[in-house]
């Protein structure tokens, strides 16, 4: 979007020299692709209006559709062939060419990670019409470079960890597929806050030494386009690898691949020397200052200038980029439950030197169980809530990330120390409990009503977090592992 889009003329006119396995999902069963009559998908858009418009990239516009009686909400792209186009003319025409390129490759390669083919209406005179999911949460070239506030430093490397293994699963697909056109615009969110790879027009399947990349003349986005793919030879799994490469330093950065607002207007020339010098966190965006941990700004500005190594062999593979940004997603979220662990630590230690709870006057049992409702009210409200602001809306800017993590952590402390008065903890009565989606934490939080009687008769309860149990959901996926010695969010 808004770059010159170099052309792939023959992308996949000629003829197709495989004999591809039969369409298969992972699970062995068949790709299901749908057959649409033009009619259903006018009805769909309301006549391509306005109203279902989404946007418009080089090859035509896109417009939301809502199919099968409304169970079904997708994306339509229009393709439209130049007027009176011969089947001849079809051949070299790029809209054409991309269109059934996005259909033959999307029709065999499925992913969690892309925008999947849901079917296209064949061809009408007008042009191709491809049936796409829908992504309501736009590109991330919108979020990162037109929305008021920001994504955070979790939400961006969670983000560059989908499109890496967008990328990785085409790559070690049989035989690979080299998207060829990896940039923001291409890059869509979809009601999960995953992201997607999708444009696969300019796409290609095969291997290098094949006669179909052999043949294809370079195409790509100016700004994200290896320097050294100047002829169809030079084609390889490395060329994306550098586009990733320049998606990364505009992740990090907040800057355009090419912004004539800076000079260098590049962002590899202008990111670079910043990172020879080693002065990471100067290439951060502005906007959202550097992360806490200074290691993540560090990992991320050297994978990237290893992915835009002039010579493509010293590249990294998409595999190992992966890897590395794994380890990077675990460091990114370390601050959060190191913090949180730290101030468990200390209220179990607060507690340990607290005064024995009964002092023989004035309390009655009653007063005691109320009082102890009481701060778990707290506790559910203040949990959930926290979780919801942290991970639901984490796209805030940073100074609003920080605020809210600071927040959510003492609300545990504050729950016990809040109880203290009325309530002794720690005699042995453990709640395990388990943290799923945050609606449910106060819910499971307060579900468990663990009550003994201590010496004198009083009853005790005891709200204890076993954090080694912690299952957190985020974004609707969950995380079992041992999550305060090795924090990883589900990806
Ligand atoms: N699956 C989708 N769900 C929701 N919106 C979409 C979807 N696909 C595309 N869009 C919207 O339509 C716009 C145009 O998309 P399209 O893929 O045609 O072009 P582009 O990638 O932006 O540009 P170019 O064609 O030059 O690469 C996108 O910027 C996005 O806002």
């Amino acid at each position: 979007m808004g770059y010159f889009s170099c052309n792939a003329e023959s992308a996949t006119a000629i003829c197709d020299s495989y004999n591809f396995d039969i369409k298969r999902k992972p699970n062995n069963k068949p790709i299901e692709i749908r057959e649409f009559p033009y009619d259903d998908l006018v009805a769909a858009t309301n006549g391509f209006s306005a109203d279902s418009f989404l946007g418009k990239g080089s090859h035509g516009s896109v417009y939301k559709a809502i199919l099968d009686d409304g169970k079904l909400v997708a994306a339509v792209k229009r393709m439209k062939y130049p007027k009176q186009t011969t089947s001849l003319a079809r051949r070299s025409c790029t809209t054409c060419v991309a269109a059934e390129n996005e259909i033959e490759i999307l029709s065999r390669v499925r992913h969690p990670r892309l925008v999947n083919l849901i079917g296209f209406c064949p061809d009408s005179n007008d042009g191709k019409l491809i049936v796409v999911e829908y992504m309501p949460n736009g590109t991330l070239h919108d979020l990162l470079h037109s929305r008021p506030r920001p994504p955070g430093w979790t939400r961006r490397v969670r983000l560059i960890l989908h499109v890496a293994k967008a990328v990785q699963a085409l790559h070690s697909s049989n035989p690979p597929v080299i998207h060829r056109d990896i940039k923001s615009s291409n890059v869509l969110i979809d009601g999960d806050w995953t992201a997607r790879l999708g444009d696969l027009g300019l796409a290609l399947r095969g291997h290098v030494e094949d006669v179909r990349v052999r043949c294809t003349p370079p195409a790509g986005t100016l700004g994200y386009l290896d320097p050294g793919y100047l002829a169809p030879g030079d084609l390889s799994a490395k060329s994306d690898v550098f586009s990733f490469g320049i998606l990364l330093l505009e992740i990090v950065s907040g800057r355009n691949a090419i912004d004539v607002n800076y000079s260098p207007p590049s962002v590899i020339d202008w990111a670079l020397p910043i990172i020879k010098h080693g002065e990471y966190a100067s290439i951060c965006d502005r906007r959202i200052g550097p992360p806490a941990e200074s290691a993540v700004i560090r990992q991320l500005a050297v994978l990237a200038a290893r992915c835009v190594r002039s010579t493509a062999e010293k590249r990294p593979s998409m595999a190992e980029v992966v890897e590395c940004l794994t380890v990077v997603n675990e460091r990114v979220h370390a601050p959060i439950w190191n913090s949180l662990k730290r101030r468990v630590r200390r209220v179990e230690e607060e507690e340990e030197h607290r005064p024995s709870f009964v002092d023989g006057g004035g309390h009655d049992l009653e007063e005691v169980v109320r009082s102890t409702r009481g701060s778990r009210r707290k506790l559910n409200r203040k949990v959930s809530s926290v979780l919801g602001a942290e991970y639901e809306g984490e796209d805030e800017a940073m100074i609003g990330e920080r605020v809210l993590r600071s927040r959510s952590i003492g609300s545990v402390n504050e729950i016990k120390a809040g109880s203290g008065g009325g309530v002794r903890k720690g005699v042995g009565v453990a709640v395990k409990v388990r943290l799923s989606k945050s609606r449910s934490v106060g819910a499971v939080l307060g579900s468990p009503k663990i009550v003994r009687r201590n010496k004198r008769g009083f009853l005790i309860e005891s709200v204890r977090l076993d954090m080694s149990k912690l299952v957190i959901s985020l974004d609707g996926e969950r995380s079992d592992r041992k999550m305060l010695e090795k924090p990883l969010v589900s990806i």
